[in-house]
């Protein structure tokens, strides 16, 4: 079970995520209008710091192709999150962002889980590495970040519907992480808010909590 987290915005926060054994780490780079939004450079920081079985995650929320391939080339993730509204890039334009990206880094598009989204998933499936079931929120502008969990049955759907590795957001906890495994069957799972203490640092002890509890829900 791939473990995910966001939104780190210091080496305390890697170290935390390495010591709890969590296998993804996520920033939001660029100076985006986000709550733990870093520099590149801070983000360039942080990756350094991880250990070499960690895989790094970069955020966008911007929708134009040129951009968002600066974006990639200057913070270098191993994995380049897509989360602008579903309607707000093709998928002839993620196929274009793929094309163009290092084959050694991946995409992975986030999807706001409401009805129809297996459709988009469909859609989608041979343009995208990833995909990153989540719930949106009119607070935060992009998909993710809520807090809030969604209809867990269409991301099961999802899954059984298509080829692309899926990692389970959306209101993920210590609490319920074991639950949404068993209901979802995911790659792997992702949590920011209620791993958080606060919007800009990690809790140690809920990180390590909720890995535990994601990987006890795929045993
Ligand atoms: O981290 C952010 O600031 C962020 C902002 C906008 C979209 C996504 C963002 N984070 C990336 C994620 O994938 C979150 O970890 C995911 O949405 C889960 O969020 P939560 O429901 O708060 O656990």
């Amino acid at each position: 079970m791939i473990v995910q987290i966001y939104s780190l915005t210091t080496v305390d926060d890697v170290h935390a995520c390495s010591n709890a054994g969590v296998d993804h780490v996520g920033v939001a780079a660029g100076n985006q209008d986000l709550p733990a939004s870093i520099s590149n450079e801070e983000a360039r920081t942080l990756f350094e710091a991880t250990s070499d079985r960690m895989r790094t995650v970069a955020l966008t929320v911007e929708t134009d192709v040129d951009e968002i391939l600066d974006y990639a080339e200057a913070v270098d993730p191993d994995i380049l999150h897509l989360c602008p509204d579903v309607d707000a890039l093709t998928v002839e334009q993620i196929r274009e962002i793929n094309e163009a990206l290092p084959k050694s880094m991946d995409v992975m598009r986030a999807l706001d889980v409401v009805d129809g989204a297996v459709d988009i998933a469909e859609q989608l499936d041979s343009v995208t590495d990833w995909f990153l079931l989540d719930t949106a929120t009119d607070a935060v502008e992009g998909i993710g970040a809520s807090g809030e969990t969604h209809d867990w049955s269409i991301s099961r759907r999802i899954v059984e519907a298509t080829e692309t590795p899926v990692i389970l957001a959306g209101g993920l906890s210590p609490e319920n992480v074991t639950e949404a495994v068993e209901a979802v069957d995911p790659a792997g799972v992702d949590s920011y808010t209620h791993t958080s203490a606060g919007e800009r640092r990690k809790d140690p002890e809920k990180v390590r909590a909720f890995t535990e509890a994601a990987r006890a829900g795929s045993e």
